[in-house]
């Protein structure tokens, strides 16, 4: 029988095919809805739930929906009205795919010790990238990219961030609109500071973790910047939908699509490595039995060279082992370039601090020769040249600078954040059901006056002077280290396992822009960009353009 022989039925298929697409949209997605949250209703029944109470509903009538299509835009009004207005009290916020159960810090500590078998940080962050679509399913299940960071890049940080700089050297000739610039410094150039940093740290992420040639690879760059972006872009349109639909929707979304070619190409570009690895595995044995010499090329030590010779399985396979080089690049690319930008942007705002950190590094630089330039940063012992450690570690007010950026404008608003993989109960008896993400109000927390005297005062100095209250405080404040106040790398022995790495990275590229340039605002009556926030993501203005000119001394 054909159903639209029915005259109802014929007014409704035709109003149906008369939806423009937003409507067609909207339809999908509150139907989508409906049967979610009916099927929700239905299996939910018995499961024990959270009886913390859900900050946001503006009345009793307000849809679930509505609150969580808040929660996309409007995250730091709510995270704010809830922290304030609930002080030192848990509270669950809603974000459209998972229900948000917020910690006050005091729980920190706490948490750190529950096994990650009951509360997962990988269940948290990695299930925000709808990993079955995406190929990464790995990394629910195996470590090796934090192994790596941590058995390699952290113990031999100095050794890969010397190696690191030699790629900022090339990338500063190509990424720098040097041949814009009057050497008499009176030309001010328009530039996109932070995607001029991306491709700086783009480059030597590469030199670091691949080596090369595939650093110096066009294509392989254009995926490390890329890939961040339509992971991101692919995840958060899936997740607009319920899980069910998830196979008929990630066919249609072109950021996905992207994802799927980029993971293509990577498998070529790092396969090559792979197999270059395999074929000097008998020529390096006997390179360290001092029966042959190797070329630079072959003598050099990369991230890829460990974690093949430590891999095992699936793990040294070329598609999850290029796989595993895409998400290094997610984890540390747009991170680290954000960072650097935030602390532009608050330079250009607070401009008296021009001259405290020029003054630094030139008196550094008298020392130990110019940043980046010939006798400057070499080799760690090299031909009587200055180790980049040295550098790096003499730059403490811009160590300082670093963490009030990031105490202001840590990466995500809502963290760490942690999955209930089981039931837990607190000490104090608070219930965390499975399934419920556990969060802390990082930003909240730390424009608290509880936690930071002066707290909307940018005062860059401030972990300078804690530095310099007395020596065993030293070593406590400085960017990098995690503390209970300082949460924008995470907290304990879960936090980023790339800090150091992004810390000294940032520290040779500013250190480097404070010494040959000045910048300031393009737009100056606009000011400082604003961060924006999806969900409880921040996003630094990708429009925001800064003019710079040579520094004249
Ligand atoms: C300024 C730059 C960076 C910031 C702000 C940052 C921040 C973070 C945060 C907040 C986490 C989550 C920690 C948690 O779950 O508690 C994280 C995890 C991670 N970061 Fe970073 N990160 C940065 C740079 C890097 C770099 C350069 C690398 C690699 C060299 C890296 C590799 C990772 C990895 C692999 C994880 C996941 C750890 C795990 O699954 O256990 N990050 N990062």
């Amino acid at each position: 029988m054909n159903p639209y022989a029915n005259p109802f039925h014929l007014a409704i298929k035709d109003r149906i095919e008369h939806l423009s697409y937003p409507k067609t949209f909207a339809l999908i997605l509150i139907t989508s809805w409906f049967l979610s949250t009916t099927a929700k209703w239905l299996t939910n029944g018995k499961r024990k739930k959270l009886t913390i109470p859900t900050w946001g509903y503006r009345s009793w009538f307000e849809p679930t929906l509505l609150l969580q299509a808040r929660f996309v835009m409007g995250a730091r009004q709510l995270v704010h009205e809830a922290y304030t207005k609930m002080p030192n009290m848990p509270f669950v916020l809603k974000r459209y795919d998972a229900d948000f159960l917020i910690l006050p810090i005091r729980y920190l500590d706490e948490l750190r010790l529950i096994p990650l078998s009951k509360l997962s940080n990988k269940g948290a962050n990695v299930a925000n990238l709808v990993p079955e679509y995406h190929g990464i399913t790995f990394l629910l299940t195996n470590n090796l990219h934090v192994e790596v960071l941590r058995k390699k890049l952290t113990p031999e940080l100095w050794k890969f961030i010397d190696s690191a700089s030699t790629e900022l050297s090339h990338g500063w000739d190509i990424s720098l609109p040097h041949s814009q610039l009057s050497a008499n410094g009176n030309d001010w150039v328009k530039i996109d500071f932070e995607r001029t940093v991306r491709d700086l740290v783009s480059r030597m992420t590469a030199k670091v973790f691949l080596g090369d040639p595939a650093c110096r690879d066009e294509t392989w760059l254009g995926i490390s910047v890329a890939f961040s972006i339509d992971l991101f872009t692919a995840s958060f349109t899936m997740k607009m939908f319920p899980p069910w639909m998830y196979p008929v929707v990630a066919p249609l979304i072109p950021a996905r699509r992207r994802v799927l070619k980029q993971l293509k190409a990577a498998r070529g570009i790092v396969g090559e490595q792979m197999r270059k690895h395999a074929s000097l595995k008998e020529k390096r044995a006997q390179a360290a039995r001092g029966e042959v010499s190797l070329t630079a090329e072959e003598a050099q030590d990369t991230l890829l060279d460990w974690m093949l010779d430590h891999g095992k399985g699936e793990e040294v396979r070329v598609e999850e082992m290029s796989a595993r080089q895409c998400v290094l690049t997610l984890a540390s690319i747009h991170t680290t370039a954000s960072q650097a930008a935030n602390m532009m942007f608050d330079l250009c705002e607070h401009p008296q601090w021009w001259e405290v950190l020029q003054e630094e590094v030139d008196e550094i630089a008298k020392e130990l020769g110019p940043p980046g330039l010939a006798g400057g940063m070499k080799e760690e012992g090299g031909g009587g040249g200055v180790s980049v450690k040295e550098w790096c570690v003499r730059l403490e007010k811009l160590d300082s600078f670093f963490q009030e950026t990031q105490r202001r404008e840590p990466p995500i608003m809502l963290g760490p954040q942690r999955l209930a993989q089981q039931d837990v109960t607190l000490k104090d008896g608070t219930f965390i059901p499975r399934g419920t993400r556990v969060a802390f109000p990082m930003l909240e927390h730390q424009m608290d006056p509880q936690t930071y005297e002066n707290p909307n005062e940018y005062d860059p100095m401030r972990f300078y002077r804690k530095r310099h209250e007395s020596p065993d405080q030293m070593h406590l404040h400085m960017a990098g280290q995690t503390h209970p106040n300082v949460l924008g790398f995470g907290y304990g022995n879960q936090a980023c396992p790339g800090r150091q790495f992004a810390v000294a990275e940032i520290k040779l590229i500013m250190a480097r822009m404070l010494y040959e340039f000045e910048f300031k605002f393009a737009d100056e009556k606009k000011g400082r960009p604003k961060t924006g926030y999806i969900n409880e993501m921040a996003m630094t203005d990708w429009n925001a353009r800064l003019l710079m000119r040579k520094r004249v001394r």
